[in-house]
């Protein structure tokens, strides 16, 4: 595949497939956030630069977004040198099997800062003002005062794996730490199979089963388990979307650090946490001391004020947002959002807004706790918890200010995050498919509003249209909970009234499992182009199956709407 927006000096990361997880292979992810790499290269001979962070970095889709990140080229440097990791080139990778031939001759520098910048982990002036990110990593670092830039040895909370990445980080574990070792607290890993679990494969299956074997063997306290595969409601244990899971099963506390081995780990943010995607080395290395070296860092301040509009949702925010700043305008920042909007946010809407920073690059987002997030807590956790704030004087890296009483719904067209519009410009933007699920958009208040749409416009829709809960609470919501102003109708009764699929059952594997495995029959993802609005987080190409296929990501009120017309819709169409 050409990759045709990046520059020749990218290299692409091998992304193993489900096929080859193993210590052969490399998850992009390890080289982002291992932090180990700069002295590892320099030890090697090589010149590591503070190179712009990967913004996404896995597969095929996403490669389109690594611009602007620095290679060196060092073809003296083979695959053995380098350990058990391999890369591949940029002008053709595969995310099947990593090939020897596909071993690149360039290596790339990452992103974490070199040796000589670093700054000693107190200066002896007391730094009064901090901001929250900087706060949980110092008390997470037992270090009174740190500054943006500082590495320093963070005392991890929760570390968090999924199907995809457990079985590679527990390889690495034991590799790192001895076959007979054991995990740093086994109250503290949150293992949840998600992502390709309704399928016959086997090696998907296997990737599970590998789960399975480890939880066991380390008596890993929470384990999300499913081995029905043919109903998913025989598994009272299993969960689904693992970011809604942690939060819904109280994982989330405000003032601590949750580590997940998954870009989109950053949603729990919305609970006044530290929460970043980390790579499968150094998953391994959490999992047997508790452990992980971070660079703090800067924070950006994003100030949303003002009455949102009820035809407007979270997801119309954090396009805005991104639209603003660019894919690449928070690569390694925190990205602070306050104000009065924000204040208003239900639970499940900051989980929204923090779930896509890392579409704009962010290392992390968050939202401080208050009193709408100690009542979602009240029932999900009796542990203590301490929240952390800016403090006043807090020095920022820049404020962005907007007035949200002034937003109209957006899109952000193919195939960019970044890529704004108004859902109404784009009025004429015929449509094939409507997808309603994923972790920022298949939330119970997402079904919820997509349903209002349906209800008040009392049509059918135009365009296939599906649906996929995130976890077994959504889909129990989707069925069970009424619809207010619907007298007593439940979303699913109002999807089917309108035409929609049948609610599939709850995962986050629908985008993925077709484009890395092509193991799904799935419906959305014919092999032909299709154009699609979608609830989910990315568009880039290929992420929905077909490379040409265009994706336009958007709220679930803009969804169902154009779910109803059969084109991208702004939803006062229906709302006003
Ligand atoms: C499979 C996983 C590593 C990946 C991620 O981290 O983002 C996935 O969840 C995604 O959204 O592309």
């Amino acid at each position: 595949m050409e990759l045709k927006s990046c520059s020749n000096d990218i290299v692409i990361f091998f992304l193993n497939s489900q096929t080859d997880i193993g210590p052969d292979c490399c998850h992009a992810i390890d080289i982002i956030t291992c932090n180990y790499w700069p002295a590892m290269l320099t030890s090697l001979g090589f010149t590591v630069e503070e190179g712009n962070i990967l913004r996404d970095y896995y597969n095929a889709s996403s490669a389109p977004s690594l611009g602007g990140l620095t290679v060196i080229y060092q073809p003296q440097v083979s695959k053995k040198d380098l350990g058990s990791f391999c890369f591949s080139s940029t002008s053709q990778f595969s995310v099947n099997k990593c090939k020897k031939s596909a071993v690149s001759k360039k290596i790339v520098s990452v992103m974490a800062p070199q040796q000589s910048e670093r700054r000693p982990a107190t200066t002896g002036s007391v730094k009064n003002a901090m901001t929250l990110t900087e706060k949980i990593f110092s008390r997470a670092s037992e270090k009174p005062q740190l500054s943006p830039g500082d590495n320093v040895w963070v005392n991890v909370d929760i570390l968090m794996t999924h199907d995809v990445c457990g079985p590679g980080s527990f390889g690495i574990f034991k590799k790192e730490f001895g076959e007979n070792a054991k995990v740093w607290d086994r109250e503290k890993i949150v293992i949840i199979p998600d992502h390709y679990i309704f399928t016959s494969d086997e090696r998907a299956n296997r990737n599970v089963d590998i789960l399975r074997d480890f939880c066991m063997e380390q008596n890993i306290k929470y384990f999300y388990d499913i081995k029905d595969l043919g109903n998913f409601k025989a598994n009272p244990d299993y969960k689904g979307v693992c970011h809604i899971a942690l939060a819904q099963e109280g994982h989330c506390r405000p003032g601590e650090v949750l580590l997940g081995t998954d870009s989109h780990t950053c949603t729990a943010g919305a609970f006044g946490q530290f929460a970043t995607g980390i790579g499968n080395t150094d998953a391994g290395f959490v999992l047997g001391t508790g452990k992980v070296l971070l660079k703090v860092p800067p924070t950006l301040r994003f100030v949303l004020d003002g009455e949102m509009p009820d035809y407007l949702l979270a997801k119309d925010l954090i396009l805005q947002i991104i639209g603003e700043i660019s894919v690449a305008g928070a690569t390694y920042k925190s990205m602070e959002f306050v104000g009065t909007t924000v204040e208003r946010l239900s639970m499940e809407e900051r989980m929204t807004l923090c779930n896509m920073v890392v579409e704009a690059g962010g290392k992390n987002g968050v939202v401080p706790a208050d009193g709408t997030t100690f009542k979602y807590l009240e029932d999900k956790t009796s542990l203590p918890y301490e929240p952390v704030y800016s403090d006043e004087k807090a020095s920022f890296l820049s404020e962005y200010r907007f007035d949200i009483s002034k937003l109209e719904p957006l899109v952000a067209k193919p195939h960019s995050p970044d890529n704004r519009a108004l859902a109404r410009e784009c009025k004429d933007v015929k449509i094939d498919r409507v997808y309603i699920g994923s972790c920022t958009g298949g939330k119970t208040e997402d079904f919820l509003a997509a349903a209002k749409v349906f209800l008040a416009s009392g049509k059918k829709v135009k365009v296939p249209t599906f649906l996929v809960p995130a976890t077994q609470k959504v889909w129990m919501d989707v069925y069970t909970l009424p619809v207010p102003g619907s007298g007593g109708k439940t979303c699913s009764q109002i999807f089917e009234e309108a035409g929609c699929d049948t609610p599939a059952s709850p995962s986050c594997g629908c985008f993925l499992i077709l484009l890395l495995c092509n193991i799904s029959t799935y419906p959305l993802y014919h092999n032909t182009t299709k154009v699609c609005v979608s609830t989910t987080n990315r568009n880039f190409p290929g992420r929905m199956g077909h490379k040409e296929g265009q994706i336009y990501l958007a709220s679930p009120y803009t969804a169902a709407a154009s779910a109803l017309t059969g084109y991208v819709t702004d939803p006062r169409e229906f709302l006003e």
